[in-house]
């Protein structure tokens, strides 16, 4: 009997052991089934005709970006070897990326039409942007339309310059709280919250008309320690070179199961996505009140709300505005911060332009009006062409197949215009590794009407590219006018201006200086009622 049993046992046991192993050899002929079709996939998809960096199986080239150097680096260095337009793929995506100003002008002046929207990414689109996305983030359709006629005539040249008070409050408020707590000089002064509050008090005014009326109110107040957080958050989530899931689908298979796990990476991109919104809401909410009371600023939002011509936007629709005025903060700090960082390290420079604004005499009757120092609107120029803020642009999508030196481009490619590479393009800018302010100066053989790369170039171009110049052109007019600035120490390396290895945000989408301390001494040299 005991003998029969173990018999049976030993029946069941093999007959387990042989279903196990064809149950294990089924999974493994469909997993390698999936990996083949995936790579005949990937092969197929790529662009025939358009050379680009060889990559490995699943991944493409996603394990050759940002190692050694920032993206940008590293396809302006690829464009030397695979020429001005190559292809890369990150995962299943194929990405072109234009690295010569020539190229760019080909395709995204000559051809705007094919290339004005933008592409959706699976954890910023899905997670992260769920309700509604910023202009700058919206594929191209009617309701982006809306929003971005809404936005551009916000901020075109004839109501920019209706914005005045406002750019000479946040110039002037900038200066002033950094004479405060600059100690004459003697010690280091960490800017980079003054910068962002320069850069923030601007995009809230323009926003919802309120602003933080000093450093301190600044450094203190939760809401703006929030938006700092959740900003720099979503900047990462925006970076085309990270964030794999966008690229590898494979990889979100289990995703519906990750979402019941609290804490993890999907639920912290849907978080940083609802923190948007909330902080949003009670500033709009603000506004609405103040409007009730009849004690608002003029401000974007405002108008939307009461003028008949923008009702035509949902609610939503204003809220995108909003988002894409706050994430125009983000370009204008960093900014700034290299700028300054910049001075620090070139006295000669600031000699120069502290004796332009002498004697061109701009400050003595309005300091803060429409006089130009020209030498410093050429340093503002070559500060946003030397330091490229948003070294890769947004991220543009093809609408119509587009025919290029014999290759097709077809519909639903992702583009991406190097803004780094071409403003290092030595056939459009001479020397483009120094710093030159002269090249933007009028002469015979100047570039003064050059394209600022930094602003991005097409149809999607920065629509706040003016007002954004503007608003640096004061901030370093005023900082050379009324500082000698110094590195935090004699002995700082000069490295920590230059834009690559003084360069921080490799995960991000804008490149910050990692350094931001400063000596501040104050010249005391013009009478200006700050
Ligand atoms: C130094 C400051 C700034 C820089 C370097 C900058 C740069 C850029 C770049 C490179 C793009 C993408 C262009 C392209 O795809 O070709 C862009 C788009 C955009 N920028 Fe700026 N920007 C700055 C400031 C601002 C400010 C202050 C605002 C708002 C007040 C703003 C609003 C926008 C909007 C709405 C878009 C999206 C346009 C579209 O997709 O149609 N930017 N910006």
């Amino acid at each position: 009997m005991a003998a029969t049993l173990s018999k049976m046992n030993l029946d069941v046991l093999s007959v387990v052991n042989a279903s196990l192993i064809s149950y294990i050899e089924a999974i493994a002929i469909v997993t390698i089934l999936i990996f083949l079709l995936n790579e005949i996939y990937r092969w197929s998809i790529r662009i025939k005709g358009i050379p680009g960096p060889r990559g490995l199986p699943i991944i493409g080239n996603l394990h050759q970006i940002g190692k050694k150097v920032t993206p940008p680096e590293q396809y302006r260095l690829w464009s030397s070897k695979y020429g001005p337009l190559f292809q890369i793929q990150l995962g299943n995506k194929p990405m072109l990326i234009i690295n010569s100003a020539a190229v760019a002008k080909d395709l995204l002046i000559r051809e705007s039409g094919s290339f004005n929207s933008r592409p959706l990414f699976y954890v910023f689109h899905k997670f992260v942007s769920k309700e509604i996305a910023s202009i700058g983030t919206s594929p191209w359709d009617e309701s982006c339309k809306k929003r971005r006629k809404a936005a551009a005539s916000a901020l075109n040249v004839v109501q920019v310059d209706s914005y005045a008070p406002i750019l000479r409050l946040e110039s002037s408020d900038f200066i002033q709280e950094l004479r405060k707590a600059c100690d004459g000089g003697r010690t280091a002064l960490n800017f980079l919250s003054y910068a962002r509050r320069f850069s923030m008090n601007l995009s809230l005014t323009l926003n919802y008309g309120t602003r933080a009326e000093n450093q301190k109110d600044f450094d203190g107040n939760s809401m703006i320690t929030e938006i700092n957080e959740v900003e720099n958050n979503v900047g990462k989530y925006r970076s085309t070179s990270t964030n794999i899931k966008n690229y590898v689908p494979l990889l979100r298979l289990f995703d519906p199961l990750m979402l019941m796990l609290p804490g993890n990476s999907l639920q912290k991109a849907l978080d940083i996505g609802r923190r948007r919104l909330s902080y949003h809401a009670a500033l709009l909410e603000g506004l609405k009140t103040e409007i009730s009371q009849r004690i608002d600023k003029p401000c974007i939002q405002g108008n939307m709300l009461k003028n008949p011509e923008t009702k035509n936007l949902t609610d939503l629709e204003r809220l995108s505005v909003s988002l894409s005025i706050m994430a125009g903060a983000d370009s204008n700090t960093p900014t700034v911060a290299w700028g300054i960082i910049f001075l620090a390290h070139h006295p000669e420079i600031q000699e120069k332009a502290f004796q332009e604004i002498k004697s061109s005499h701009v400050l003595d009757s309005d300091p803060f009006g429409n006089g130009k120092v020209a030498y410093v609107d050429a340093i503002t120029k070559e500060l946003s062409r030397y330091y490229t803020i948003l070294r890769l642009a947004m991220p543009k999508e093809v609408t119509a197949p587009v025919v290029y030196n014999g290759a097709t481009i077809p519909r639903g490619t992702m583009i991406i215009l190097n803004s780094w590479a071409c403003n290092r393009d030595p056939d459009f800018f001479e020397d483009p590794f120094d710093f030159i302010p002269e090249r933007w100066i009028s002469n015979s053989d100047s570039h003064q009407q050059a394209h600022q790369f930094a602003f991005g170039m097409g149809s999607r171009m920065c629509v706040a590219s003016n007002l954004a110049h503007k608003a640096l052109y004061l901030a370093f007019l005023h900082l050379i006018a009324h500082f000698k600035i110094l590195p935090a120490t004699d002995d700082e390396p000069a490295s920590v201006a230059d834009p690559i290895t003084g360069g921080g945000g490799a995960n991000s989408v804008s490149t910050p200086p990692l350094y931001t301390r400063a000596r501040f001494i104050p010249r005391n040299e013009f009478n200006i009622d700050l």
